[in-house]
């Protein structure tokens, strides 16, 4: 049975949206202020025999343990390997190797075969009797079933479970029409792994492009996986707790399509609405002139001494209604993913003074339209701060704009990843961040980094 806890949220009416979560009380930025286990996951693919298929602990951190039934479930030890069984597997373990090897589900997208498993085990899960006459005795299937259901959906394939009779059509129906707008994308590192069932997270919280709270999960070995929703600013009592159902940089055409379809609604949140005012984007310039609109954002956002230190966030790069207009043309929905691109190749080969010039403007970018403290802003500039490092020791630099550049990313990145928290596996950005700390550190106080024979790996 799935419960959560808060003491931080309660429900009240939403115009639109039925519900919404108020804060109940003032809310601090980086506060965990609501938590909940999984009540089911399904790992991708790809993740398969790398992680328990339970508790979703990392091979790298524990030896796994195969499923001597199916041979595709694997556990970090008896214990997750029984409640796993419990739960739902020992109804489908036997069937699992002929459906997935079955041209039903081999034809599915990589989505859509998780969501088919996920499915399957649910279903599996609501029913701990071979006959399909008893459902689990819990709140378990009412709590799902009172979330709202999306309009268009085709049902997957399912795992045939060990059962005497077959599952009832319309409840299957019922369930997975549930799933596409009320699941979850389970992510380590804010790499995405896993989708997730938190019924509980689903009924409360609404979506906004324009978040005050992004989802973060917790590992604990031998426990389901714990979803939390933290704060990214201080959120005043009585206002709405909003997260973000997808990545609020990608363009505003594929989000409205995305939360039109798949969610049944049209965002009116502030990015846009901003975004709506401007369509279509004035298209990007290329040459001299963009490299001008280029500075022009650096400068509206940061505080630039030389060409690529930050010396300073000027306030509110986030609030549209002070952008230039010269700027709106970076809205344009190519202009996004060409300089993370060029970014991520120049970091990768070596290129750093582009690398980091190229950064700096995305990470700009990156302030005016995520909320502050939204993490893929710190990512950026962890990556950034790891490049200009790169860079130093490289070139054996002690150059000062490039020192102060690199503690400015560092800072930025930390700001924003320790309001975060610590998410997922072992290790990732917040061990980074500290190990890049002592370095330049160490680094300062001989200034010859050449001899430190640190190089990040990207
Ligand atoms: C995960 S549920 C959110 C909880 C929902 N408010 C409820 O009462 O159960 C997702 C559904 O809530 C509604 N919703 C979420 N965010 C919304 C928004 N910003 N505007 C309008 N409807 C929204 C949509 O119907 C969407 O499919």
């Amino acid at each position: 049975m799935s419960s959560y806890h808060s003491q931080y949220v309660v429900l009240g009416d939403h115009p639109a949206a039925r519900s919404q979560a108020l804060a109940h009380v003032p809310i601090q930025a980086g506060c965990a202020l609501f938590s909940e286990e999984a009540l089911v996951t399904t790992l991708f693919s790809t993740q398969k025999g790398l992680r328990c298929d339970y508790c979703h602990a990392s091979s790298t951190q524990t030896r796994l343990l195969k499923c001597s039934g199916c041979a595709s479930f694997w556990y970090c030890n008896g214990e997750c390997q029984t409640k796993q069984w419990n739960a739902h597997h020992r109804r489908i373990c036997k069937a699992l190797n002929r459906f997935t090897a079955s041209p039903d589900f081999q034809t599915l997208s990589e989505s859509e075969a998780v969501d088919a498993l996920l499915l399957s085990q649910f279903i599996s899960q609501l029913f701990p009797k071979d006959d399909f006459g008893e459902l689990v005795e819990s709140g378990l299937l009412s709590t799902f079933l009172d979330l709202l259901p999306a309009r268009h959906f085709d049902i997957p394939p399912l795992c045939r479970l060990k059962s005497a009779k077959p599952v009832p059509q319309e409840l299957l129906t019922s369930i997975y029409s549930r799933f596409g707008n009320n699941n979850f994308v389970v992510h380590s590192h804010l790499n995405a792994y896993a989708h997730g069932i938190f019924p509980h997270a689903s009924r409360f919280f609404n979506h906004s492009c324009d978040p005050n709270a992004v989802a973060r999960y917790i590992i604990n070995q031998s426990q389901p996986i714990k979803l939390e929703i933290v704060a990214l600013r201080p959120i005043a009592k009585g206002e709405e707790i909003t997260i973000p159902y997808l990545d609020p940089a990608l363009s505003f055409e594929t989000r409205d399509v995305a939360l039109r379809s798949n969610y049944g609604f049209k965002c009116r949140c502030s990015l846009c609405e901003f975004s709506r005012k401007i369509q279509p984007a004035p298209p990007v310039p290329t040459g001299p002139l963009l490299s001008a609109i280029e500075e022009e954002l650096r400068e509206h956002v940061f505080a630039l001494a030389g060409d690529t230190i930050i010396l300073d966030i000027k306030s509110h790069p986030h609030d549209m209604s002070s952008l230039p207009q010269g700027l709106y043309c970076l809205f344009d929905p190519s202009y996004l993913p060409a300089i993370s691109e060029t970014f991520s190749k120049c970091s990768h080969e070596g290129q750093y003074e582009k690398a980091i010039s190229t950064g700096v403007t995305l990470l700009a970018l990156y302030f005016v339209i995520y909320p502050s403290n939204y993490p893929q802003i710190g990512m950026l500039a962890l990556e950034l701060a790891k490049t200009a490092w790169n860079r130093i020791v490289a070139t054996d630099s002690s150059d000062e704009e490039l020192l102060n550049g690199t503690k400015s990313y560092l800072r930025i990145a930390g700001q924003v990843l320790r309001n975060f928290g610590k998410e997922g596996d072992e290790g990732g950005p917040l061990e980074e961040l500290d190990t890049l700390t002592v370095l330049l550190e160490k680094g300062d106080s001989f200034r010859r980094f050449h001899s430190l024979g640190f190089l990040f790996c990207f």
